[in-house]
């Protein structure tokens, strides 16, 4: 099965990968815009960035399976919530979605995103690395290491596998 990840993101084609690694797979990432804000602030807007990631890899990549995964973030009355999704598209069936794990960002973080500025950069400036988007993600910084953004997408990117597993009848394999 030929799986086209919507993303060059290392962190992102390392949990795919992760999660069909029972199967024998081809893989093959490509730069897909999500056509949503490069920031995106809802579940709404990161969840759409997910699908047009997911779709755009299917079109483009001429495989069986398009994933697209968008990191974003979510206002609630308790703070600002940093949200991840996916999504699973293949043909003759509408996109599968799943959410990754959510956790409330520090103040200081969530106050730099509502004026306007991106996690990523915000991320290393406040970690005093480069390229956390990349590698340990918001959550290796904030869990201490505990949970990085590769087991978080792999847990979710395993949902989109498990749902198509079910939805399609294909059982085996997976
Ligand atoms: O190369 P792509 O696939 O675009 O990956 P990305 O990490 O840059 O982009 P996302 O669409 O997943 O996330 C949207 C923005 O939020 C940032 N972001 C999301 N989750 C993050 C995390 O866990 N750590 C650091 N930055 C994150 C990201 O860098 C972008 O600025």
């Amino acid at each position: 099965m030929r799986i086209i990840i919507g993303s060059k993101n290392p962190a992102k084609i390392t949990a795919v990968q992760n999660s069909f690694s029972k199967m024998d797979c081809e893989f093959m990432s490509l730069d897909i815009p999500s056509g949503v804000k490069e920031q995106p602030f809802s579940d709404e807007e990161t969840i759409q960035g997910a699908i047009n990631r997911a779709k755009g890899a299917l079109a483009q990549g001429n495989g069986e399976i398009g994933i697209g995964l968008e990191g974003g973030v979510q206002e609630t009355s308790h703070g600002l919530l940093l949200c991840n999704w996916g999504a699973l598209a293949a043909n003759g069936m509408e996109p599968l979605i799943a959410g990754g794990a959510r956790f409330l960002l520090p103040e200081e973080v969530a106050a730099r995103l509502r004026a306007g500025e991106e996690l990523g950069p915000v991320m290393d400036d406040y970690a005093k690395k480069k390229n956390v988007r990349k590698q340990e993600g918001a959550v290796g910084i904030f869990t201490n290491g505990l949970v990085n953004r590769v087991d978080m997408f792999t847990h979710l990117t395993t949902l989109l596998v498990g749902q198509f597993s079910y939805y399609s009848n294909i059982k085996s394999n997976f």
